[in-house]
């Protein structure tokens, strides 16, 4: 069965359903009832989460099925990451793909053409404030992105709660246009509106994504808006990793090996 032809029903009973309930992804995705199209999560989805954002890495074979599928799909695949762009071309080098990056506030078309940008950096203040919040506490560190910026604390799992706290107040304080979201071992401040459900319809409404039907993998709290549309879209969506939290998924994987060695087999099927 060739891609372009298969697919996967999304069951309404499956939303929301406990990870342990949720079908797995299936080997070839059937029973899509059209084209599909491919959204990829990368952190926890694609590459296993790191002690640093610098830290991931992703095996060439991968990058070369991921590059195989986008070609299949007549460019009908996109990353969806809270990443930057310039962060998402270094790790998929060579490949120049689709992607809202940023939670959707910096946009790339297919064909690479022009770059929208959504979103307004944080003020000067706030990065000051959180700059002073973390350098005073080790373990903390500062990942400042342009139009979002984020603080990890997976060196300092402890001061998870004080880290929410201040950050919460610091953005009420001093960028309440921009909001806050969690994420594994970390709390990003992104621009108010801006989250890979939007990022995703606003894709799935332009050439080569109109009139397929989206598939997103993913693994984290950001990733369920994205689920979310794909959904809504009359897609399905695969949640990553040993998850217990309620989800919208309607699919699960193991893990983001288990999802490395999907994208292979996928691309290596005829
Ligand atoms: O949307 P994603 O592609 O999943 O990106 C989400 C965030 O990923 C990165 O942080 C996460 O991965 C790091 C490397 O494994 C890990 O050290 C950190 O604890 C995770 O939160 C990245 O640094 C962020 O900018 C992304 O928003």
């Amino acid at each position: 069965m060739s891609l372009e032809n298969t697919a996967v029903a999304v069951r309404e009973s499956e939303i929301a359903r406990g990870a342990a309930e949720r079908p797995a992804l299936p080997a070839v995705p059937g029973g899509f009832p059209g084209r599909v199209a491919i959204f990829l999560d990368l952190d926890g989805t694609v590459l296993d989460l790191a002690p640093t954002p610098d830290g991931v890495s992703i095996p060439a074979e991968v990058v070369a099925a991921i590059g195989v599928l986008a070609q299949r799909l007549g460019g009908a695949l996109a990353i969806v990451t809270g990443r930057t762009l310039a962060d998402v071309d270094r790790i998929l080098t060579p490949l120049r793909l689709p992607t809202a990056a940023l939670h959707g506030a910096e946009l790339r078309r297919c064909g690479g053409g022009r770059v929208a940008d959504a979103g307004d950096a944080p003020p000067d203040r706030l990065t000051a404030a959180l700059g002073a919040f973390v350098d005073a506490r080790p373990g903390l560190a500062l990942e400042n992105k342009g139009a979002s910026v984020a603080v990890h604390f997976r060196a300092a799992p402890e001061r998870e709660s004080e880290v929410r706290e201040r950050i919460g107040d610091l953005v009420a304080m001093l960028a309440p246009e921009h909001e806050l979201q969690p994420g594994k071992m970390v709390v990003e401040v992104r621009p108010r509106g801006c989250d890979k459900g939007s990022a995703l319809r606003r894709l799935m409404s332009e050439k080569p994504f109109v009139g397929r039907t989206p598939l997103m993998l993913g693994d984290d709290l950001t990733d369920e808006f994205a689920f979310t549309a794909a959904n809504e879209l009359g897609g399905a969506s695969a949640l990553v990793g040993d998850v217990t939290r309620p989800s919208v998924a309607t699919y699960r994987a193991a893990d983001p090996e288990a999802v490395r060695a999907w994208l292979v087999a996928l691309a290596a099927s005829a």
